[in-house]
């Protein structure tokens, strides 16, 4: 029986109808084979016979892929046979849950016209009810070949690449409809053979460069963290079975899938994603590799440079990175993430560039990548996802807002509230982060609780937070009885329902160091400027960079532990003018005051010194004898002298220095000249470590009394640094800096990079017994403690009023700061400050006077007969000291926080370079940081990879 097609014009001509059908043929028989729809007999199909394990892989030694546990839905092994014959497993690696399942039926191929060699077929592959099976087929032997040794994994790549490009029904592209992973590498064995490892991802790779690696092969270690078993082994000379003890010696299979290449060492790895992530969904690569290792060579730890893609986080060696992400057109993204949104907690790396790219690339490829990385369509933001004042935005409104001069920074999907009249803006329910340019119409109206204020004090109708208030407050507005303040946008502010302005928020000199010291934002210098406007997409590569936040460093530490120093040293290292007019003067005034109140503390301490020495005089010679004339001791000072101590030190303790000062430093100079000179002074001086309130660089500044004392004194920057109690406006100071790029050939790029890396030094005085402030510094980067190491055998009065060794105040200062709330996800650097005291002082002193050191008994040779050998000798003691101290601080700072504790090298903060190396280490904890979460470390490997000391105190 035939059919026969009456076609459309025929069926017009014959004026019945407007479509064709076939019908049954009734005409002449004809001479030749009509195509016929053959009924298909499901039983003629060839279809792979089960082979078991066991028959496949010890008689034939033929390859096996074992199974590999698929965290959810089926779990498929293949088990593929050299021949026709494909295994069926009721277990799965591949979830095929796209493919339709037809018994016997579905056929799975994939082809590549890339070399006559490459062509990969999986012929018949039949998935069963209970399983899948395939059956491999290679050129035209109707075998997966693998001795030919053409199986080059950059055919591979090509293979599955080129099969999804033109369209065929390809394994690969199954997979990656799934989002089904494997991965193949080679591994040479032992007898020169090598196998390609495959187990749970196959990626395609666009770049296909050849390279050579070594092969490792997976540990069991491996295997337990990829979850995978599987295994081919190939009886070929050039595939061997390759097999591995486990851990208790026993010999098991291989966990991988092993093809053998015999010219290329290349591994080949990949993943295959096809279909974009869904908008908030985050795109993982499902690839579970052994944690440290590259996603495509599966080989190195954690400590191996990777980059790492913005979609789908996997991360890649060196040696992969450029073939898993091609030319990165997207930025930095698996050539199969292309496309794809990003990863939304990545959006701040964007365009920041890494040193192992800048390793691998020039200079201007990096630029080119990091600006298209940035500005690409497919990693703009999605608008929808901005929020702003309960309202998601449009996409004109976001353009709007990001082309404004003044942009919010780093802007990330989220809720924000914005004050359009003043242009302040923050994230719901929390203190403002930035002033944008205010009258935007982007959002909704702003909430009365956009920030979560508590205070009952209101600008433009949103409740401020308390950090706000405080800053008003600083600022010098009033703000008693609840006001509603209409703040406009260039700082002048009125009470609701005035007309004339009050004031000015930035009016205040301090105002905008306040802000930066609380975290407030200022209004930026551009904030005037109209040309950046419509400038989207169009922001050049330095900007970005400029705009890299600035590391905030909290300096901290007990009384006189020398932040003050390490601050001023700070400011000497790195501004051109360390000290502006203003703290010259207030530097000069209080180096002059303290020269009084050094003078006083000697004073004092002669006539005590005076009373002392005449008392045992008196009892030596006895009562009747002619003590009068023995009323002169070596504390004795002139009359004229006397009536001027007296004076001073009745002045000092009535508490009116201030009020005498500084007309007193003109007037009196020659008389305190004249007193430090007294043989009695110096006599008193002899015994200054008698004297607790007399600081170690009192006789350096009243050596120059007559100098200092002189109105036209300038200090030095050694006074400066010298001069103790210098503080800056309202005991807080801050500065700005970077370090600049060092003369250092071979790390160039690097150092270029460090020196883009800005950093902001805090100093608050006295922070420590004001904890409420802590609060304001929740965005420190590293709090850096400052202990004086010279504190082990001093006493003070604590806040109970009792004697109490200054070191175990300063543990306890630390034990307060290290467990506020605010700093529960800092790192801490300890400073371990005076170490030129400490050398001096240990050899005399034992470590053992702090009851915290008690067990200090450090050996050290005592049998040297020299100086020289006895200054060796109190120098490896000095550094066995700063060892134990440092350790007992790491481990308090362990058993208190469960987290590591950075040491800086020993610190002599008198000495510029040696604080110029202990910021430098506080910048390596911020950079091993930032790496950290770019690479994927994990915190504890800092402790290993950081040098120093560190490194050295293990807990
Ligand atoms: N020998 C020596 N003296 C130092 C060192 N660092 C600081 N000093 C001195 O120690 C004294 C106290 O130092 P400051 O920097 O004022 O200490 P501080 O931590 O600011 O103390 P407060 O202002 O009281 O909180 C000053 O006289 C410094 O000159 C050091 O490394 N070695
Ligand atoms: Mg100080």
């Amino acid at each position: 029986m035939g059919l026969e097609a009456v076609t459309d014009d025929e069926a017009e001509a014959a004026g019945v109808v407007e479509y064709s059908f076939a019908v049954e043929y009734n005409g002449p028989p004809l001479d030749y084979e009509i195509p016929r729809a053959v009924p298909i007999n499901v039983e003629t199909i060839p279809v792979a016979a089960v082979v078991s394990p066991p028959f496949v892989s010890e008689k034939l030694s033929l390859p096996v892929v074992q199974p590999i546990l698929a965290p959810e839905s089926k779990k498929i092994s293949l088990d593929v046979n050299l021949g026709t014959e494909v295994t069926v497993s009721p277990t799965s690696v591949i979830d095929f849950e796209d493919v339709e399942q037809q018994k016997g039926g579905n056929v799975l191929e994939l082809e590549s016209d890339a070399s006559p060699n490459s062509v990969i077929g999986y012929e018949g592959m039949s998935l069963g009810g209970d399983g899948c099976a395939v059956s491999g087929e290679f050129g035209s032997s109707g075998a997966l070949d693998f001795s030919a040794g053409f199986f080059e994994s950059n055919e591979l790549s090509d293979a599955i690449a080129n099969s999804k490009e033109l369209g065929s029904s390809s394994v690969s592209h199954e997979l990656s409809r799934t989002g089904s992973l494997g991965t193949i590498q080679y591994s040479d064995n032992v007898d020169g053979s090598r196998e390609l490892c495959g187990s749970s991802s196959v990626e395609r790779d666009s770049s296909c460069c050849k390279e050579n690696t070594d092969f490792n092969v997976l540990s069991p270690v491996d295997l337990a963290s990829r979850g995978s078993s599987a295994s081919l082994d190939y009886p070929s000379s050039m595939v061997s079975p390759h097999r591995e003890n486990d851990c208790n010696g026993e010999s098991r299979r291989s966990p991988v899938v092993t093809f053998c290449d015999a010219e290329s060492d290349d591994a080949f790895t990949g993943e295959l994603h096809d279909d974009p992530t869904p908008a908030g969904k985050k795109k993982v690569p499902e690839q579970k590799v052994r944690k440290g290792a590259c996603y495509r060579c599966l080989k190195g730890n954690r400590f191996t440079e990777k980059e790492i893609c913005i979609v789908c986080d996997a991360k890649y060696c060196g040696n992969c990175v450029l073939r898993a992400m091609g030319s990165m057109p997207e930025g930095r993204k698996c050539v199969t993430c292309i496309g794809s949104p990003i990863d939304e907690s990545k959006r701040k790396n964007l365009g920041r560039c890494s040193r192992l790219l800048k390793r691998l690339l020039n200079e201007l490829e990096v630029r080119h990548i990091m600006k298209t990385e940035k500005l690409c369509e497919a990693n703009q933001l999605p608008p929808e996802h901005i929020c702003v004042n309960g309202k998601p935005l449009s996409h004109d409104e976001l353009v709007l807002l990001q082309s404004c001069p003044d942009p919010p920074k780093k802007l990330v999907p989220g809720r924000y509230w914005y004050d359009k009249v003043s242009g302040l803006w923050g994230k719901e329910g929390q203190k403002p982060s930035r002033i944008v340019t205010p009258h935007l119409n982007v959002g909704g109206p702003i909430q009365m609780n956009a920030s979560n204020g508590t205070t009952q004090v209101f600008i433009n109708g949103r409740e401020i937070t308390k950090v706000e208030l405080r800053m008003l407050q600083l600022a010098g507005v009033q703000c008693v009885g609840n006001p509603h303040f209409w703040v406009n946008e260039d700082g002048s502010y009125l009470e609701e329902g005035q007309k004339n302005p009050k004031g000015y928020i930035w009016g205040k000199a301090g105002t905008k160091l306040v802000c930066a010291l609380l975290s407030l934002p200022v209004p930026s210098k551009s904030s005037s400027s109209t040309d950046q406007v419509g400038n989207v997409g169009n922001t050049s590569f330095p900007d970005y960079i400029e705009q890299r936040i600035i590391q905030k460093l909290l300096l901290v530490g007990y009384t006189g532990s020398g932040t003050s120093t390490i601050f001023k040293q700070a400011k000497i290292l790195f501004k051109a003018v360390p000290f502006s007019s203003d703290e010259c003067e207030n530097i000069k005034a209080e180096i002059q005051s303290n020269m009084f109140r050094y003078l006083g503390v000697l004073l004092e301490g002669r006539e005590r010194f005076e009373d002392e020495c005449l008392s045992r005089l008196r009892e030596r010679v006895g009562a009747d004898s002619s003590a009068e004339n023995d009323d002169k001791t070596i504390y004795s000072i002139a009359p004229r002298l006397k009536t001027f101590s007296d004076w001073l030190l009745k002045t000092m303790v009535s508490g009116c220095m201030d009020a005498i000062f500084p007309a007193a430093s003109r007037e009196y100079a020659p008389l305190v000249e004249e007193l430090w000179n007294d043989p009695a002074i110096q006599a008193t001086f002899e015994r200054r470590s008698e004297l607790e309130a007399l600081p170690v660089n009192a006789k350096y500044f009243l050596e120059r009394a007559g100098d200092i004392l002189r109105t036209d004194y300038e200090p030095s920057y050694e006074d400066t640094l010298y001069a103790e109690g210098v503080t800056f406006s309202n005991g807080l100071g801050c500065i700005d800096f970077s370090f600049p790029p060092e003369h250092n050939y071979d790390h160039h790029a690097v150092d270029q990079h460090d020196s883009l890396l800005r950093f902001q030094l805090i100093h608050a005085k006295g922070l420590g017994e004001n904890r409420k402030w802590l609060e304001m510094f929740e965005d420190v980067r590293v709090v850096v403690f400052c202990v004086s190491l010279g504190d082990y055998d001093q006493y003070s009065v604590d806040g109970n009023n009792v004697l109490t060794n200054k070191m175990i105040q300063s543990k306890r200062l630390f034990e307060s700061i290290v467990t506020h709330p605010t700093f529960d996800q800092t790192d801490f650097l300890l400073v371990l400050n005076k170490f030129d005291l400490f050398e001096k002082k240990i050899a005399d002193i034992p470590l053992t006077q702090c009851e915290w050191f008690s067990d200090f008994h450090p050996i050290v040779s005592k049998n040297q007969p020299n100086s020289r050998s006895n200054k060796n000798n109190e120098s490896t003691l000095a550094q066995l000291g700063f060892y134990y101290i440092a350790v007992k601080f790491k481990r308090l700072f362990s058993s208190l926080t469960g987290r590591n504790l950075y040491v800086a090298p020993p610190v002599k903060g008198l000495d510029r370079n040696s604080v110029k190396d202990a910021l430098k280490y506080a910048r390596e904890v911020v950079k091993w940081d930032e790496e950290k979460h770019s690479f994927g470390f994990e915190l504890n490997d800092y402790s290993m990879y950081s040098a120093d000391a560190t490194s050295t105190f293990s807990n």
